[in-house]
């Protein structure tokens, strides 16, 4: 702990100008998030009438997406996910909360034909989709030398090259219409890293790149249209990470859900979970690099993370 804080010190008094510069950003940022905040709540639109795909909305954060989406208006919702049993059950629960049809469909997103084909299908059964929510994701994790080649490749399946397939099939019928909105669900672990699911990780790190980048690439050919918005939020009390038990700053999946209904409305582009976790990152590329392994010591994160690899 000693070691740590002399090296925070030393970085920190080190370079005077660095704090100074950090002072600005931060000065500037705040400005930024205020004026942007005012803005965007002029501009608000609404979800109502929209038909919205899902994918991995079986249970968690999919399954609280649908009934918010479903209470705040949007007349279809299409669910994808493996599971048949929980799609159906979810399909019920949202048919039961208001106004809005929903369908389900069984679809592997890892598997980039079963992707197209059953896009093909939903378009033909619901018409054009007008908000895509790319949410399935999966964890195998591990340390590296633990990692098994296939649950590598499958990471990357599942929750980069999914978002590729599925946004491919429907950015056609939303630029023809001029509207639509494409959402990914990434992660806090899109932005810094984590011992123990570098896979995981590095899939998310991906994720990210491919929304900045679809964002930029839509803006210069003009699309204004077409939105584009990139969830990072942090450990989330679902299925997925429950043996990390000892999280300070932990989410349920429906505050995630109900903040992505907020960043669609208000078009945010990257949206990051819980708002502390914005210093985190900012910290993370001006301190050095021990600072974060230490505050994953106190918190207990990192006992958390040797025993989620230990039961890989
Ligand atoms: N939990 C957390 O701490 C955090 C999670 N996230 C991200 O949020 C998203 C949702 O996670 P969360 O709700 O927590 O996880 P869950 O494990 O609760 O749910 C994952 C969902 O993804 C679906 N899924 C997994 N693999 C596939 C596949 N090959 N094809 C289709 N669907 C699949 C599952 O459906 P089925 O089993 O029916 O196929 C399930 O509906 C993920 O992208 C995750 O990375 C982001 C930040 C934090
Ligand atoms: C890095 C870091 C922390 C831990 C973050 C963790 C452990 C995040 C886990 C996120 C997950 C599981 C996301 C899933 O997609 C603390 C202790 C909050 C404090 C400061 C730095």
């Amino acid at each position: 702990m000693a070691h740590f804080f002399t090296r925070v010190l030393k970085a920190l008094c080190g370079s005077p100008l660095r704090i100074l510069l950090l002072f600005f950003v931060v000065l500037f940022r705040s400005c930024q998030a205020v004026c942007l905040r005012v803005l965007r709540a002029e501009r608000r639109k609404s979800v109502s009438g929209e038909t919205v795909l899902i994918t991995g909305a079986s249970r968690g954060i999919g399954r609280c997406l649908a009934l918010e989406f479903a209470k705040h208006g949007a007349s279809t919702i299409v669910l994808w996910g493996r599971d048949e049993e929980k799609l159906s059950s979810v399909q019920k629960e949202v048919e039961e909360s208001g106004k809005a049809r929903c369908h389900f469909y069984r679809c592997d997103v890892g598997d980039r034909e079963q992707v197209y084909r059953t896009i093909r299908k939903v378009q033909e059964d619901v018409g054009a989709i007008t908000i895509l929510v790319n949410n399935a994701g999966v964890v195998h994790g591990g340390t590296l030398l633990e990692m098994k080649d296939d649950n590598i490749e499958d990471t990357f399946r599942v929750n980069t090259l999914s978002h590729f397939w599925t946004t491919k099939s429907v950015l056609p019928s939303m630029l023809a219409n001029g509207r639509g909105h494409v959402v990914g669900i990434a992660s806090t672990l899109g932005l810094f890293p984590l011992p123990g699911v570098s896979d995981y990780v590095a899939s998310k790190f991906s994720v990210v790149g491919f929304y900045e980048s679809l964002a930029a690439e839509l803006r210069e050919q003009g699309h204004r249209d077409v939105s584009v918005t990139c969830m990072c939020p942090g450990h989330t009390t679902t299925d997925m990470f429950k043996d990390l038990t000892t999280q300070p700053f932990s989410l349920t999946p429906q505050q995630v859900a109900e903040q992505t209904i907020e960043a669609v409305k208000t078009n945010q582009r990257r949206v990051i979970l819980p708002r502390i976790m914005h210093l985190t990152w900012t910290l993370n590329s001006w301190l050095p690099g021990s600072w974060m392994r230490n505050a994953l010591y106190v918190t207990g994160a990192m006992k958390d993370m040797e025993n989620f690899c230990a039961k890989r």
